[in-house]
């Protein structure tokens, strides 16, 4: 990554904060007039940050989530902390297997108070493969299977997990679920390729 720890910092932060904003414009009942008024400072705000950009986000080290595998479970690896459209996750890693936990808000609901399933996909996509990239593995989703097996709760504590399931030359399976209060909402298996380059 080309840019400084002040400004890895400065960009998570900022990100951070658009994410609250987020979540506040999707639910604020403020009166029209403060709302047109949040409006404009917002405009103003995209200007501003808008006048010197990148063509892309920032992206991690590829090498990022291998070294906090090395370092061990209590070594977490941030996922989407560059990109307000992600959901943030710390990805701990403990041998084959990795965990996150996250409690989804009202950005995710799908139906009524339940998380919507793309967002249970996704999570799995990167709870998947991420820990394939752990493994100092260039790959990509070839395939990915989910079962929903029972609604998955907003608002309260999620637990992700994924392991390595099967490798074999460049096919490398994957799989992993989501629990809420110890029972799975969500399994997935995912079928991810090996590919060269960066
Ligand atoms: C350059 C970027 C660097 C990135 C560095 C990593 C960054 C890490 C970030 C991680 C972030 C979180 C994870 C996000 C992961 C995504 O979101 S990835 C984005 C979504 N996925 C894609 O866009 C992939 C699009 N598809 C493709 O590019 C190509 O189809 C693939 C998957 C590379 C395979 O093409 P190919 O290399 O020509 O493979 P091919 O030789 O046809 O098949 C190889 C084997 O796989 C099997 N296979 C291939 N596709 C399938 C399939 N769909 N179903 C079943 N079997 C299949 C074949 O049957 C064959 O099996 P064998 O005959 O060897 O037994």
């Amino acid at each position: 990554m080309d840019i400084t720890p002040e400004r890895q910092q400065a960009a998570n932060d900022l990100v951070a904060a658009t994410r609250e904003v987020m979540l506040a414009a999707s639910v604020t009942d403020m009166d029209l007039d403060e709302m047109r008024a949040a409006e404009r400072v917002l405009t103003e705000v995209a200007r501003m940050l808008g006048k010197r950009a990148r063509p892309r986000v920032v992206r991690a080290p590829f090498d990022g989530p291998a070294t906090a595998r090395s370092a061990g479970p209590d070594h977490p690896w941030p996922l989407f902390a560059y990109n307000p459209l992600g959901i943030p996750l710390q990805i701990h890693f403990d041998g084959d297997g990795a965990t996150a936990r996250l409690t989804p808000d009202a950005l995710y609901e799908g139906p009524p108070d339940l998380l919507h399933g793309g967002f249970s996909a996704g999570l799995m996509d990167c709870m998947l493969g991420v820990l394939i990239q752990a493994q100092g593995r260039r790959a990509v989703t070839a395939s990915l299977d989910l079962s929903y097996l029972r609604p998955t709760p907003l608002d309260q504590p999620l637990d992700l997990r994924s392991r390595i399931a099967e490798i074999s030359g460049r096919k490398i399976t994957a799989e992993g679920w989501i629990e809420h209060e110890g029972r799975r909402t969500v399994e997935a298996r995912g079928l991810f390729i090996e590919i060269d380059g960066t």
